[in-house]
């Protein structure tokens, strides 16, 4: 199948940078969101992280136009039924992401693959709830989207190869590289990442170090790139718990427990960068930590 049209729903981090590097790379693309507000302040980031390469020379003026031309927004998950390629990146629940594929399956044209950008939920499960299981796959980008090269496929039970080479094929075009994982919770990425995240939550909880000795001893000591209570903030401390809650659920092992202090900062709405406030507190000049 040719994609020439993508359609992407949820206009938070993710849905904002996928659309980025959608429209760089010459699609056409429909955003939408239930908020008109959030779709406003993605067109804004994409619009500075596109100045952002445009002052650092990786692209040109009218590079920069021409794909914020390609994009286009709404609140109407109607409007992007007959897109080639559907891309859902909205909240990680899965009852948010059923909800929204039920929703547009009427509106598809036969032809349309059906992508989930989740970050640990089952694709054969969500899959199963589709018209059409053998043409969904997990569609896993990374974090900051126009920086990070990899991105994940994930095939369900069902999965066609054709929908497969597709995907291939788009993730070429895109200057991406992929890397194949079997649907199982949380895949390859997020299975290594996340409970690294919740032992670094635990080694807060614990006392063993502060939020600023524990980030700085991962990034000098094993030169990550972010320590790990900051690169949560960075993920969003929703997503974390969320995936966490997926790996203790679908493999049953006491090993993958969320701690209880990222409970309590998502039940606080101390969600990271994205509400000013997480294990540091972006509201001032630099970040402050909170513990
Ligand atoms: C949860 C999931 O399901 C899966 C995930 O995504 S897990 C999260 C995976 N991501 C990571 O682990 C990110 C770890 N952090 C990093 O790699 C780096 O800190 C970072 C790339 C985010 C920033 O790097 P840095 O050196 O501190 O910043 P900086 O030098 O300003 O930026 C490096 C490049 O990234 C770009 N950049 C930084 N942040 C960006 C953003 N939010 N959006 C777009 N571009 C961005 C900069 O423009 C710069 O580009 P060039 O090299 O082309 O000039
Ligand atoms: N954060 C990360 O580092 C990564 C996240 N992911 C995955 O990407 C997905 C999105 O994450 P992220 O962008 O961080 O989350 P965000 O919270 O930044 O954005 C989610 C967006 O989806 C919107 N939304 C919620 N329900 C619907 C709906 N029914 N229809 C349309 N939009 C909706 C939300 O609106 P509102 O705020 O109004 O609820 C919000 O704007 C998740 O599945 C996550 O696991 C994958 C890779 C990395």
């Amino acid at each position: 199948m040719d994609v020439k049209t993508v359609g992407i729903v949820g206009a938070g981090q993710m849905g904002n940078g996928i659309a980025h590097v959608f429209a760089l790379a010459g699609y056409e693309v429909r955003l939408n969101d239930i908020s008109a507000d959030a779709l406003d302040r993605a067109l804004d980031t994409i619009g500075h992280n596109l100045d952002r390469q445009v002052s650092r020379e990786k692209i040109t003026e009218t590079e920069k136009r021409d794909a914020l031309g390609r994009i286009a927004i709404t609140t109407a998950l109607t409007d992007l039924g007959a897109c080639d390629l559907i891309i859902e990146a909205a909240t990680e629940r899965e009852a948010v992401k059923t909800a929204i594929f039920e929703e547009l399956q009427p509106h598809l044209t036969p032809t349309t693959i059906l992508t989930s950008n989740t970050s640990s939920i089952s694709i054969t499960r969500l899959a199963s709830r589709t018209d059409r299981p053998e043409k969904f796959m997990g569609f896993h980008f990374m974090n900051p989207v126009p920086v990070m090269q990899l991105v994940e496929l994930i095939r369900g039970i069902a999965t066609d190869e054709a929908t497969y080479r597709s995907l291939l094929k788009v993730v070429e075009t895109l200057g991406k590289t992929a890397a194949s994982a079997e649907d199982f919770p949380a895949f390859i990425v997020n299975r290594i990442l996340m409970p690294m995240i919740n032992e670094a939550v635990y080694t807060l909880y614990e006392g063993v170090g502060s939020v600023r000795s524990i980030d700085e001893s991962m990034r000098l000591g094993a030169n990550h790139p972010m320590g790990p209570l900051e690169l949560a903030d960075f993920i969003g401390l929703d997503t974390c718990l969320a995936i966490m809650n997926v790996l203790h659920e679908g493999l049953a092992d006491t090993k993958y427990r969320p701690c209880p202090l990222l409970t309590k900062y998502v039940e606080a709405g101390w969600l990271g960068r994205k509400t000013h406030r997480g294990f540091y507190d972006y509201r001032g000049e630099t970040p402050v930590p909170t513990r």
